[in-house]
């Protein structure tokens, strides 16, 4: 049984030099990301998801963080572009792995700027956060594409936050699971959930009641746990030292 695609990306061997916004910059083990990532891989492999790698960007410090390049849904691959310039570079490998894949590809177009890890889809209903890497043109051109796919597009204002799925993600069953002080939660449909841990609202639905994060969200994987869902927990101490979470590191295609 295959759920269907999770494209990844390996760590460019420049990864120590990624970007980071909104936290210390400390020393990053290289070594010890590629272990990581190999563990994160074979954690979706074992969860049913066929991975097939981007081909990798080692130019492109960050480019690990595939999910900034992408917004998949429901066949449809909008191309991003990146609110950095310097992650632009990024954007060439994954467009082949989603035409490979058998996506329809769109593109953001500028002068809009749009970041994969601040779109949040639940159901027809599609997040956006609006803060330093997505503009309000970006938000525009996206709703455009998917309301092809009878989809709502909702901003949701960020602050001091670098992504929207920095601050919030969904459980299976559509609950959000959030730090609210980090956005603007009255733009919310869905019940939330407040966890009490950074890396707690970083979570990924596998399929089924299985549900990935990190292992440096413990209290949240008991809650996850005591819900009646099965936590699959991944350590990714090197990529959370570059604002990276769960999320960041897989684009899935689900099987339609
Ligand atoms: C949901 N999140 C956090 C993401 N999708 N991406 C993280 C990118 C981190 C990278 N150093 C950067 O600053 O771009």
């Amino acid at each position: 049984m295959t759920r269907g695609i999770a494209l990844v990306r390996r760590p460019s061997g420049r990864l120590a030099e990624g970007l980071v916004t909104h936290i210390e910059r400390s020393d990053v083990d290289i070594a010890q990301a590629r272990r990581q990532h190999e563990a994160y891989r074979a954690a979706l492999t074992e969860a049913g998801w066929q991975v097939r790698e981007v081909a990798p960007a080692d130019q492109c410090p960050d480019s690990v963080f595939v999910e900034d390049t992408v917004v998949v849904c429901d066949g449809l691959a909008v191309i991003t572009r990146p609110g950095a310039p310097e992650r632009r570079p990024e954007i060439p490998g994954t467009e082949k792995a989603v035409r490979d894949a058998g996506l329809e590809v769109v593109r953001i177009e500028a002068p809009g700027t749009l970041d994969g890890g601040d779109v949040l889809q639940v159901g027809t209903t599609v997040y956006v956060g609006r803060g330093g890497r997505t503009n309000g043109e970006g938000i525009a051109q996206l709703r455009a594409h998917l309301a092809t796919r009878g989809r709502r597009v909702i901003p949701v204002p960020l602050r001091d936050v670098l992504h929207l799925k920095s601050a919030v993600t969904a459980l299976p069953d559509g609950t959000l699971l959030a730090l609210p002080e980090l956005l603007d939660a009255t733009a919310l449909r869905q019940p939330v959930r407040t966890v009490d841990e950074e890396a707690g609202c970083h979570v990924v639905p596998l399929g089924g009641d299985l549900v990935l994060l990190a292992a440096s969200a413990p209290r949240t994987a008991a809650l996850v746990a005591d819900l009646g869902f099965t936590p699959v927990v991944v350590d990714i101490s090197e990529y959370e030292k570059l604002e990276g979470c769960v999320t960041c590191l897989s684009v899935l295609i689900p099987e339609v």
